[in-house]
């Protein structure tokens, strides 16, 4: 059976993305848990034909570790799903003088930091995902708490919870399916990609630096009537001032607008297509 790599332990909002792909794509695969998303990025073409990792969160923005992997992978973006987040914060110490240290996924802390402000003097304890966070603390409940999925704890499982910690109510994080086959068949029948239309997601290097290098790429958007929808940087790690542009733009690869802006960058820059694809 084909599997689909996602973070796990079970419970993850990865895994809810995970399900809801495999559901609206009516596949069989079986899903397979890591421990992190290099692991699961890792995982896609090796053990697992696809994986689902989060890119992008409404506030906290692009998921770093998940860019600079996905600028070195041989992987490609096949979909996209979007999902509303809400966390909840469970102690068994109902008063909260007593908590000492808060296990909290390394995405999800800065989603909640209004709320954390006030644990400002206390240990956070990093953790890999939002459930291992949850494991965390059903394996040492004394003077601790947790940054949860809220759907993923029962109302009476811990003696204190405060639910909606989230510094905006509206919360969402996007998440991609990645696979080593571009050609990996998404079912558009039963995506939005009418409504919502194909996106193409690129990585450029910043080349040779010099004058302009930046604003050449972009023009070479503009003068093709390119719409940009996110354009952020990240340091190659190869030397300084070394960068890679991850650009999203609004439209399908084969449009032809987009594969001639391309292809005049490609004239001075490296450029990597990480996929075009819609939401589903
Ligand atoms: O899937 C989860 O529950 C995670 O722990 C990962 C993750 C992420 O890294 O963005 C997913 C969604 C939320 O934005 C916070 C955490």
């Amino acid at each position: 059976m084909q599997t689909i790599a996602t973070l796990g332990p079970s419970g993850t909002y990865t895994e809810q993305a995970t399900i809801q792909f495999i559901h609206g794509q009516a596949l069989q695969h079986e899903i397979q848990y890591f421990s992190s998303l290099l692991k699961v990025i890792d995982a896609v073409g090796k053990g697992c034909q696809l994986g689902v990792v989060p890119i992008e969160n409404f506030s906290e923005g692009f998921v770093s570790p998940v860019l600079d992997a996905l600028a070195q992978a041989q992987l490609h973006i096949v979909a996209e799903i979007l999902l509303p987040i809400q966390f909840s914060f469970v102690s068994n110490e109902a008063d909260f003088d007593a908590i000492k240290q808060i296990y909290v996924q390394f995405v999800a802390k800065n989603q909640c930091s209004k709320f954390l402000s006030q644990f400002e003097h206390l240990g956070m304890v990093q953790t890999q995902s939002n459930m291992a966070s949850l494991q965390q603390l059903q394996n040492n409940l004394k003077n601790s708490a947790a940054i949860v999925p809220s759907n993923a704890v029962m109302t009476k499982e811990f003696s204190s919870k405060v639910t909606d910690v989230g510094d905006y109510p509206n919360n969402q994080t996007r998440f991609v399916v990645l696979s080593a086959d571009k050609h990996f068949h998404v079912n558009e029948l039963t995506t939005k990609a009418n409504r919502d239309g194909y996106k193409t997601s690129l990585v450029i290097s910043s080349g040779n630096d010099s004058p302009g290098a930046l604003s050449q790429i972009l023009n070479s958007f503009a003068e093709h009537s390119v719409n940009l929808l996110s354009i952020i940087s990240r340091p190659t790690c190869e030397s300084f001032g070394d960068y890679w542009f991850f650009i999203d733009l609004e439209g399908a690869i084969n449009n032809v607008n987009i594969s001639d802006a391309i292809s005049k960058i490609e004239q001075d820059h490296q450029v990597k297509v990480l996929g075009s694809y819609t939401c589903v």
